[in-house]
């Protein structure tokens, strides 16, 4: 309404003009044509403020509704496959930073772009329809001249190529750069190493390139413009060699003509403005966003098998792998290759390899973050794809080597989902972080009442979230390098507590640390997507394999430490 309401003014003050005009020629009452002029005029005025504040929101409605619809797509799948895609990742850029300003208007002004240019077109329309007072093919030349444009100066639209694969790319990577400026996280390595004017270079450099993408496109090419400028003098030419001889002839008298001549001025309002390139703008996050969701869904879907078993059990959890192939989407290599391992309930396995060697991939398996391509594993006998995701997720805990820093409470960061406040205080002292702060306090700077904490101190919050799980009924432990940002002194000391802690449950512990690794009952060696040892400590050592080369290896570099208050650490 308010956007017809502003288009269709113009063509009502031209003609409360011609009514002035006709009203002074004929002596006649000018209260009334004044006044249609005076309220027109405020409206105008008024309204111009009044739509702008509308587009805006409207602009900001559209974007949150982007970043909802985004965050659901993201968030939704059950698996991760859809964010390690990729395949994905250029419009997940596009779709995340579209608000950001760097590559083009945020919303909330491409949207009053689009609003303002709808207004110029309604009013363009208006003034044509006033124009078929005059005569029938004046309103449809000017229209046809103007609408041209649009089409014949398409082709410069300044994003017309936002879209390609070399754009996505060099936001990609322009905003990559940025992020690393900006973000605290990088600070330290980019003065260390010298990167910070890279770093700007890189952004630079990558943002020029974005312009100079947008300049080739904005670029009015000559053959459209001069067609263009040709189309429209033709047709005003016309319209206005028309007016004039209508006028001299004596058949359009003085009132008619400053109403026909103004709403033929007022045409022009139909022609190529922003409309095009806002639409643009506004339409590629759109897109962007409407492509992700259905591409994003099958590539973090989780098939679910229709006999479906009840996964609500308790207790230590059975785990066997049979065969399991696996390589992670568009990588051309296979991380297991026909693995076979069987872990009884209730014990302790450890997994040593190289780096690369699976073991961070083996705990996705089985958090069931994705699906094996070939063979099952099976937990308490149930193949894991008959369980409910939901539900086999409360039976397994797991500390990730990127462990989730969440800028919450202490108390949260232990249970995000809720637990007993004895079950979260006995967590965090099991993880040697009984007085590590208040629970709660907020575990963020940035925040009157929060705290960072310290690596291994962060690290000791993520273990007693995966032991408060464990006090929560979870029957499968997987740790990945649970102790590696702990002191010596901290590790041996918590470790005995870890291993009291997850005493009745299955663990899997995965560690470059053999000071660690050789408590568990039974130790895994991964090699080449395969189990190649498999043994207590003491049976390994005896079998003088791998174990033993890499236990050797690492024992020539670590003696058993004495520290300054004479206390002696058993480190291997
Ligand atoms: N998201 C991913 N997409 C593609 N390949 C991946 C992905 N994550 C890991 N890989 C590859 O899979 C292989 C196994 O990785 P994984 O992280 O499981 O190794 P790891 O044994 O845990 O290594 P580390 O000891 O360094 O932690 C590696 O070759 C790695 O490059």
């Amino acid at each position: 309404m308010l956007l017809i309401a502003r288009g269709v003014l113009p063509a009502v003050f031209a003609i409360a003009m011609g009514w002035l005009v006709g009203a002074v020629q004929h002596r006649a009452a000018l209260a009334a044509p004044l006044s249609l002029m005076g309220i027109t005029f405020v409206l105008l005025q008024v309204l111009t403020p009044v739509h702008q504040a509308v587009s805006a929101n409207l602009g900001n409605r559209v974007s949150a509704y982007l970043n909802d619809a985004l965050a659901k797509a993201c968030v939704g799948p059950p698996g991760i496959g859809h964010l390690e895609d990729p395949g994905l990742s250029e419009d997940l850029t596009v779709a995340r930073e579209f608000d950001r300003g760097q590559t083009g208007p945020p919303m909330y002004l491409n949207v009053d772009f689009v609003a303002g240019s709808l207004v110029e077109l309604v009013g363009g329309l208006a003034s044509a329809i006033v124009l078929f007072g005059f005569t029938w093919w004046a309103p449809l030349v000017l229209v046809a001249g103007w609408v041209s444009t649009h089409w014949l100066l398409r082709e410069s639209g300044v994003w017309k190529d936002r879209n390609t694969a070399e754009v996505r790319s060099a936001q990609r990577h322009a905003t990559y750069a940025y992020e690393l400026a900006v973000e605290p996280g990088a600070a330290k390595e980019l003065r260390l190493f010298g990167l910070a004017d890279w770093t700007v270079q890189r952004f630079t450099e990558r943002r020029r390139r974005l312009f100079e993408l947008q300049y080739a496109a904005t670029r009015l090419r000559e053959r459209p413009m001069i067609w263009s400028l040709l189309i429209i003098a033709v047709a005003n030419g016309l319209v206005f060699w028309a007016l004039g001889a209508a006028a001299i002839g004596g058949s359009l008298p003085l009132d008619r003509l400053v109403v026909f001549a103004q709403v033929s001025i007022g045409v022009g309002m139909i022609a190529f403005g922003g409309l095009n390139w806002a639409l643009d703008g506004a339409a590629a996050p759109v897109a962007a966003v409407r492509r992700l969701q259905p591409a994003m869904a099958p590539a973090g879907a989780l098939p679910v098998r229709t006999s479906a078993v009840d996964a609500a059990a308790v207790g230590a959890v059975r785990v066997e792998l049979r065969g399991v192939r696996f390589g992670y989407p568009h990588a051309d290599r296979q991380v297991f290759e026909g693995l076979d391992l069987t872990i009884p309930a209730g014990s302790s396995l450890a997994v040593v390899g190289q780096n690369g060697a699976g073991k961070t991939t083996l705990a996705k398996l089985l958090c069931r973050l994705y699906d094996p391509d070939a063979g099952t594993i099976r937990v308490d006998g149930a193949d894991l794809r008959d369980l409910d995701v939901d539900a086999w997720r409360t039976r397994v805990t797991a500390v990730f080597q990127d462990f989730l820093k969440l800028e919450l409470p202490l108390r949260d960061n232990v249970a995000p989902a809720g637990a007993p406040e004895e079950d979260i205080r006995a967590a965090l002292a099991d993880a040697g972080a009984a007085d590590l702060a208040d629970l709660d306090t907020r575990l963020a700077t940035g925040y009157g009442d929060g705290t960072d904490l310290s690596g291994g101190q962060w690290q000791r919050v993520a273990l007693a979230r995966a032991l408060c799980a464990v006090r929560q009924g979870a029957g499968l432990v997987l740790l990945d390098e649970p102790t590696a940002q702990l002191d010596v002194r901290g590790e041996a000391a918590i470790f005995d507590r870890i291993l009291t802690a997850t005493r009745d449950v299955t663990t899997i512990l995965i560690s470059h640390r053999f000071s660690t690794v050789r408590h568990a009952d039974r130790i895994c060696v991964l090699e080449h997507g395969r189990v190649v040892e498999l043994g207590s400590h003491d049976e390994l050592i005896a079998l003088g394999g791998r174990y033993r080369t890499m236990f050797d290896l690492q024992a020539q570099r670590f003696a058993a430490e004495v520290d300054e208050e004479g206390m002696s650490y058993d480190t291997l």
